[in-house]
Formats: structure tokens, sequence, C-alpha cells
């Protein structure tokens, strides 16, 4: 229970560094007993009577012949415990040393592991924890578990060789002290199970708090604009205040469970002292023991408690990091979406993805999509459209392999996409969404990411197809122009153009648009669609779109309702089926014919108010 075992056979590389800290520390006992039996001795020696003559001859000469011990001299014990003394200090100076090597060993190792599940996971990170939570175990959490690897884990060990070290040394002078301090040891670890079962619950509460306070933090940190804009953030920031003063309740909680646990070993610790040292005064007092080795038995009763009382220490702390271990081990099982046993795709000259009879649902309960069914085929526009909730993002997404249906297949050139590789699917498809990752660093690096050997010519050429040439040409630092996080630093549509410049570099053989062009300037979004008009000639294209005007020309569009694929067939058949498509076609011309009404009476109004200022 006081010994994660996956969480050890996880750094396994940490094991060694373990075993030599806590030989360091047992060399660090053995020295202390070897200095506190000399002393002891030599009190001994000087209680039987003995003196040293020190006016009679030198002092070399004195201790060389003064015996302390049968065999050993007083010089003998002083050069043993010089020599004990440099061992010590050498084997701290390495106890530091390895408990470093062990913690930082077992942190790397962590982070190496959350990062290649992350990266095997891709999306679906979120299905167990939430970005900020991901963000504070793997930086913090992680951090926590310093203390586990490098102070709880060789003192556990520690803990169980020093008293079995202390208990054979003290049997020599006293069994019955050494059998009194004995008993009273198991009584720490014994509390420490009391307490760990507490301390269990209050730091599942701890973290969930932290992870709950730092999620807010989040949130509103990026939705800050939203906030002051509807002034709700006053609102937020006293439910914010609200949240910290519970974490600052729970964070005290735990820091008095901590508090009162430690004094709970303290008190073990010394009454097991002075119940070993009171058995030794009733022996000295009744002649069986003499006064050096009294000493010794006082000297060495708190060496017999302080590995387990600093264990109890370390405990609470490591506690800490085994319940951030928690949600690690949590987020390293998340299911993954793909088999180890994943296949390449066959090279293809073209792209053919099939949905067959998909049906889709996000939580198990509400059906997203039901029963879809059609064909992507190589070359040219194909567009899904359909009212707001339809399910045109979720067919997206399980079309470029980021969802997988719950039931029915999806194919690509006739193999179950499910058996994909990813790593091959991305080579043959990319996917822009509205919005796309632009990273932090330049512009040139964002480019490469597509295509990292890319020649300049390549760059040039899909930076003038994506209509950005003109732009990146006008900054003063062109291509090396660094942008920032999230491309905060560009306007929308340079954003989505920069990240078409990117799919384009990228020379994919289908694209998946996902609503592009919504929510960016008219510029932006018609250069945008001359782009997409242009990759048609070549590749595979589809696209999301609530524009309908734009997607007159693709040479399939599938229209769904209600997460059903109601209509199919080109712009003209559906126009002449008189369906959903047309009825959708009907209320935009309407919606649009309002909006140039409405904007042909403001301008006119505008006129007449200039003609009555003038
Ligand atoms: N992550 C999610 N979890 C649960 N339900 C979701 C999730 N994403 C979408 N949905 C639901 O699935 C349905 C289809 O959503 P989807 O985003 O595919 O529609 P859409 O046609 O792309 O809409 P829009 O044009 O507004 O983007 C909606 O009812 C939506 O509420």
């Amino acid at each position: 229970m006081m010994i994660n075992k996956r969480l050890i056979s996880i750094c396994k590389d940490s094991k060694k560094y373990i075993a030599f800290t806590v030989l360091c520390s047992w060399i660090g006992i053995v020295c202390n007993i070897i200095i506190i039996f000399f002393i002891g001795k030599l009190i001994n020696t000087m209680a039987a009577g003995k003196r040293l003559p020190f006016s009679e001859q030198s002092f070399w000469e004195t201790a060389k012949d003064f015996y302390i011990m049968e065999q050993i001299s007083l010089l003998s014990a002083i050069i043993i415990t010089a020599a004990a003394l440099l061992v010590k200090l050498v084997s701290q100076h390495f106890y530091g040393k390895f408990s470093y090597l062990s913690s930082a060993n077992a942190r790397v190792t962590l982070r190496r592991r959350i990062y290649e599940k992350l990266l095997r996971l891709g999306g679906d990170y979120q299905k167990s924890e939430r970005t900020s939570a991901i963000v504070q175990v793997s930086i913090e959490g992680v951090e926590q578990l310093e203390v586990y690897f490098g102070k709880y884990l060789p003192q556990f060990f520690y803990a169980l060789l020093a008293p079995i070290t202390l208990f054979m040394s003290i049997m020599s002078l006293s069994w019955q002290a050494a059998l009194v301090f004995m008993l009273c040891v198991p009584l720490i670890p014994f509390s420490i199970i009391v307490i760990m079962r507490i301390a269990k619950r209050v730091l599942k509460v701890y973290w969930n708090n932290y992870a709950n306070l730092g999620n807010t933090f989040l949130e509103n940190l990026q939705g800050l604009t939203t906030l002051k804009v509807y002034g709700q953030d006053g609102q937020k920031h006293a439910e914010m205040n609200e949240e910290a003063e519970s974490f600052r309740k729970i964070t005290m909680k735990v820091l008095s469970m901590q508090l009162n646990s430690i004094n709970v070993m303290d008190l073990i610790a010394f009454g097991g002292a002075a119940a070993g040292t009171i058995v030794g005064l009733y022996q000295f007092s009744a002649g069986h023991l003499e006064a050096g080795d009294l000493i010794i038995i006082i000297l060495l009763s708190s060496e017999f408690f302080i590995p387990l009382r600093l264990l109890g220490s370390y405990f609470h702390i490591a506690m800490n990091g085994i319940a951030a271990s928690d949600r690690i081990f949590a987020l390293l099982d998340t299911e993954e979406k793909h088999q180890e046993d994943a296949q390449p795709l066959p090279d293809h000259e073209q792209l053919t993805i099939q949905l067959n009879n998909v049906h889709f649902s996000y939580d198990g309960k509400r059906q997203v999509l039901h029963n879809i069914s059609f064909e992507l085929t190589p070359g040219g526009l194909t567009a899904v459209v359909g009212e707001s909730g339809s399910g045109k993002s979720t067919t997206a997404a399980l079309l470029s392999g980021q969802l997988e249906p719950s039931s029915g297949s999806i194919t690509v050139n006739g193999m179950d996409l499910h058996n994909v590789k990813r790593e091959d699917l991305y080579n043959h498809l990319s996917f822009v969404s509205a919005h796309s990752h632009i990273f932090k660093g330049t512009i040139l690096d964002n480019l490469l990411m597509a295509k990292p050997e890319a020649t300049m010519e390549e760059i040039k050429q899909a930076l003038k197809t994506a209509r950005l040439a003109e732009f990146i040409t006008q900054l003063p630092q062109g291509l090396e122009t660094e942008v920032s996080e999230n491309g905060s630093s560009l306007s929308g549509g340079q954003k989505q153009r920069l990240a078409l410049a990117r799919v384009i570099l990228a020379n994919r053989q289908a694209i998946i648009f996902d609503e592009a062009t919504s929510n960016i300037d008219v510029e932006s979004e018609e250069a945008i669609w001359e782009a997409i008009d242009e990759l048609a000639k070549e590749k595979t294209i589809l696209v999301i779109s609530h524009r309908l005007a734009c997607v007159k020309e693709a040479k399939v569009i599938h229209v769904l309702q209600s997460g059903h694929l109601v209509e199919s067939g080109t712009h003209e058949m559906l126009l002449r089926k008189q369906g959903v498509y047309a009825q959708m076609i009907l209320n935009q011309q309407q919606l649009e014919s309002i909006r140039e009404g409405k904007t042909s009476e403001a301008a006119i109004r505008n006129v007449s108010y200039e003609t009555a200022d003038h």
C-alpha cells in the first residue's frame, strides 16, 4: 500500500539509484554507530578508573598504549573515527547525487510517457482530462513525484534496514532495551497507514479542486474579452474567488493533516526512545550495564526512530505525488483509437473514401448521424451542406479519422479506416478547420512543418495560390516574421490563408475543408475559394460550408438534415428536385436580399442625411 508498484515498474531505471541512495544512508548510520561505540567504550574505560598519563608521555604514545576495547587502542579509535567521519561525508554527498538521479530519471520517464501518449491520442486526449488538467498533471503532478522517488522510496527501504542494524548493535549491550526499541518501531508505519487512509480521500479532493481552479482560470483568461463585453467579468471574478477559497480550505486541511500526523509520529518516536532508555537506566541502576554502554543506548535511541519519523514526513509530500500519479495513470490508460497492428495504406495515385451505413453518437445516447452512406471519389470538389447542427463537422471528423463510427464502417481505398496507420492516412489526407492552429514561431516555421524540405520556389508558389504572397512581401521581415501564440498577431483571414498555404505545401492527395472560410473577411474568403477551386483541378477536395453559392460547381453535393443524408447530386439536379437543398438556397437568397435591402435602405438613409447635412 505504501509502495506504488506500477509507478516503480514504469520508472524502473530509478531502481538502481534508489538502491545506491539506501546504501549511502546505511553507510552513514554504520559510521555513526562506530563513533558512538568508541565514545561509550572510552567512558567505560575511564569509569573503570584508568587514567590517561598525558603528563608522563607524549599524546601519540599515550593514545597508542591506552586500550579502550580489547585490541583497540585510543589511537586506532581516533583514526577509525576520523575515517568514519570522512566516509560519512562522502556517503552524504553521494546520497544527494543518487537521490537526485532517481527522481530526475523518474520525472523524465513519466513526462516522456505522457508526451508519447498524447501524441498517440491526438485530439482524443480530452476524453480523459481537460487541457488545463493535463498541463497541471504533467508539470506540477510529475514534479510532486520528486519526493516520492528521491526521498520517500530510499527512506522506506532504509527505514527497514536501520532498525535491524541498530537492534543488532544494541543487542550486544542490552537485549532488553533493544527489544523495547524494536517493539515500538512498527507503531510508526502503523500510524502512517491509518493516516494514509484519510489522506487519500483528502488529497483526491485537493487535486480535483486544484484542476477545477486551473480550468476555470484558463477558461476565464481565454474568454476575458467576451466576459468584459457582456459585463460578466465581475461575476466570474466572484466565482473564481469562491473556487480559490475552497482550494485554500482543502490546502489548509492537507497541511493540518500533515502537521497532526507528524505530531503523532513524534509522540511515538520520543515515547519509544524514552521507553528503551528507561529499560537501560533500570539495568544500569541494577548494575547490569556500564555507564558508557548506557550512553551508547541513549545516543542510539534517537537513531532508532529518526529514519521512520523522516519516512513519515516524506510520506505526506509523496502522497501528493501519488494522488497526482492516479491522474497520470488515468491519462496513460486512456483507450487509444488505434491498435498496434495498424496497416500502412496501399500506395494509390488517388484516394477514395467510403462511408457505409455510418451511425454516430458522441455520448452513446443521442444519435448525431443516422445511417450515412456516400463516397468521396477521387478528383474534384465534393460538398457537404446542411443546417447548423445537422452533423457536417461530425462527418468531416469521421472522414479524417478523428472520430470513429458507433456502427457502420469507413473505408479508404477499400481498407477499413480503423486499421489504417494514422501517419499513413495523414500522408495522403489533410484537414483545414475553421480554427487552424498557427504555432508560435516564424511564418516560415509554420509553413515548413508541412514539408520541412520544401524549396523556396515551392513556398512562394504555395503562398501565391493561397493569395498570401503580397501580404508577406509587405512585411519588413517577410517569411521570418514572428507570429505569436496561436497566430494572435495575424488577422482571422491571414491565419486561414496561412493555414491554406501550409496545406498546399503539404501536397496531399485529398483535403477536407471544414468551414474554413467562416468568420473571416470577404476578401480572404474569396481568395480561399479561388484557391480551393484551383486545388480541385488536381486533388480530391471535400468542403463543408454554409455558403451554398460557393459549392454550386461541386461535382456532387450531399445534403444533411438532422443527421440524415437526405439528398445527393449536382446543384442543378438538386434544384430540380425542389427538396431540402432547393429550400435552403431559397432561404439563403431571401436572407441575402433582405440583408442587401437593409443595406441599400441604410445607404439611402445615409445619402439623405448627408444631403441634409450639406
Ligand atoms: N463534442 C461533442 N459532444 C457532444 N455533442 C456534440 C459534440 N460536437 C457536436 N455535437 C452535437 O452533434 C450535432 C452535430 O454537430 P456538428 O458540429 O457536426 O454540426 P454542424 O452541421 O457541423 O453544425 P455547424 O454548421 O453549426 O458547425 C449537434 O447537435 C451538436 O450539438
